[in-house]
C-alpha cells in the first residue's frame, strides 16, 4: 500500500524519511480555522484529521488507495493556542510571550486507510522551558526569518535552540513529528512496521 504525507512541511518529510518509510508527498489544502474554545490536544487532532481527509478524498478520486499521514503542531502558552506567526511584529510578540517560561508543544497526527476507512488520530505533548531573552536578541532573531513559518514563532532544530534550556518529552514532535508513537501506531493498527 503506498504512503502518504498530507504536508507540505519539509522537516515533516525529512523525519518520515528518518523512520525508513518509503512515500510520497502531496499537500492538502484544508482550511485550517481554529475554533475558540476548543482544547489544545481536540484542536490539533482535528486539524490533523483535516488534512489527512483532504488528501484522501484527492487520492480517491483517481481511482487510489494509500495510506495517508497527516499532522498538525501548535504551542499552548498559558492556556493560549499560537500558531505560526502572521507577522514579523506577532513572531517578536510570541517570543515575548515564551521567554523565560515553560511551554507546551502539541504535535497531533491522524493515520488513515483509504482502502478500509480506518481512521487513528492521537497527540503528543512535549514541555519546553525557554531562558529569559532580550528585546534585542528577539529583533535579532526575527530578522534571520526562522520564526516565520513555524508554530510558536521558533525552530528548535535551527537558532531557535538557543532558547531552550530544558525539554521535557520527544524532542522530534517538536520539530513536527512525534515519530516514535507514529511508528508504534503504525505497526499496531496499520501493519506497517518500521523497524523490520
Ligand atoms: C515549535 C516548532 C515548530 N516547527 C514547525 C513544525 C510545523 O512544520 C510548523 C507548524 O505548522 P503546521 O501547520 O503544523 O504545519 P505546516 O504548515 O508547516 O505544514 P502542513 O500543514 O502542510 O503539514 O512549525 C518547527 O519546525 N520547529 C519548532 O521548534
Amino acid at each position: 500500500m503506498e504512503i502518504i504525507l498530507a504536508s507540505g512541511s519539509p522537516r515533516r518529510k525529512e523525519l518520515l524519511g528518518a523512520m525508513g518509510l518509503t512515500f510520497s508527498v502531496r499537500t492538502s489544502c484544508a482550511d485550517e480555522t481554529i475554533e475558540e474554545g476548543l482544547p489544545p490536544f481536540f484542536v490539533v487532532e482535528q486539524l490533523s484529521l483535516l488534512k489527512a481527509s483532504s488528501v484522501a478524498s484527492i487520492v480517491k478520486s483517481e481511482g487510489k488507495e494509500a495510506v495517508i499521514i497527516g499532522a498538525d503542531t501548535i504551542v499552548v502558552s498559558e492556556g493560549t493556542i499560537l500558531t505560526k506567526p502572521s507577522d514579523e511584529e506577532d513572531a517578536k510578540a510570541i517570543l515575548s510571550a515564551l521567554a523565560g517560561k515553560w511551554h507546551s508543544v502539541l504535535t497531533g497526527v491522524t493515520v488513515m486507510n483509504t482502502k478500509n476507512a480506518k481512521s487513528e488520530s492521537f497527540y503528543v505533548e512535549t514541555k519546553v522551558h525557554f531562558i529569559a531573552l532580550t528585546k534585542e536578541q528577539i529583533d535579532a532573531y526575527v530578522k534571520t526569518g526562522e520564526p516565520m513559518d513555524k508554530a510558536g514563532a521558533y525552530g528548535i532544530q535551527g537558532r531557535g535552540a538557543l532558547f531552550v534550556d530544558k525539554l521535557d518529552g520527544d524532542y522530534f514532535n517538536v520539530v513536527g513529528l512525534p515519530v516514535c508513537k507514529l511508528a508504534q501506531v503504525l505497526k499496531a493498527e496499520f501493519d506497517i512496521d518500521c523497524m523490520a
